[in-house]
């Protein structure tokens, strides 16, 4: 792994049409986030987190700017180049679980590992680890409805840290949940992600849950302060 950022973002902008009007939601973020770093992402509802994210991630296209992962410029890359860097060096935790319903914690963590090339032994013994730091080696054999908020979430988090990203975006991890769980969640969370030499960049309205982290970054106006 270099030393250099896991993610470097250089003017980086978005506008939407919306009935005939322009919104510029992103306009020219400049932001770093050096490998282990762990960067809240704080703005209030419509400020644009999700969409900084979702740049990030390398999920949608229609970006000016440069998005550079892990020193490699993504906005130069075909489609398919950015899906291998997403999947070699990116992580996601969104606000709902998204764990597949048919699957139990274990296999849920499995099974993105197995897509990564891993042998089946190994993603087990992996999945077993991650979810047992996270506290639920008691429910590696239950299914997404038998789990309750806070444990869906952690295995979500179990699954997003699995192939050891250099990055973990999440989306308001816990927002979701009751204060209290919440305060759990991210705990646990933070706690895996510095276990495992990660950086993260986590949006949240939370100023609290904000504060826990290495630093603050606020999104107003389409600027980053
Ligand atoms: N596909 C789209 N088409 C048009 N407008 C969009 C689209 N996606 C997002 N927007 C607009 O961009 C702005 C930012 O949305 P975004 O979801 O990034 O905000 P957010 O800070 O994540 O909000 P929240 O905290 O409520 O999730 C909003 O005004 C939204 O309506």
């Amino acid at each position: 792994m270099s030393d250099g950022p896991v993610v470097r973002l250089t003017k980086l902008a978005r506008s939407f049409e919306q009935g005939g009007e322009r919104i510029d939601v992103l306009r020219g973020i400049d932001l770093s986030i050096a490998p282990g770093e762990i960067v809240a992402l704080l703005g209030p509802s419509g400020s644009g987190k999700s969409t900084m994210l979702q740049a990030v991630g390398l999920l949608e296209g229609g970006f000016k700017g440069k998005i550079e992962i892990a020193g490699v410029d993504a906005s130069a890359l075909p489609p398919e180049g950015r899906t291998a860097l997403r999947r070699e060096h990116l992580g996601f935790v969104y606000q709902f679980h998204h764990l597949l319903p048919d699957f139990n914690a274990m296999e849920n963590v499995v099974i993105p590992q197995l897509v990564a090339g891993r042998g089946k032994p190994e993603a087990e013994e992996r999945a077993r680890e991650i979810l047992g730091s996270l506290g639920l080696g008691h429910r590696l054999t239950h299914r997404p409805s038998q789990l309750s908020g806070g444990e869906q979430q952690r295995v979500a988090v179990g699954r997003a840290l699995a192939n050891r990203p250099q990055l973990v975006l999440a989306d308001e991890p816990t927002g979701n949940l009751d204060e209290h769980t919440a305060d759990i969640v991210l705990e646990q969370f933070l706690g895996l992600v510095r276990g495992e030499g990660s950086a993260a960049l986590v949006a949240t309205h939370n100023e609290r849950l904000a504060g826990r982290m290495d630093r603050v970054v606020r999104l107003h106006e389409g600027l980053l302060e």
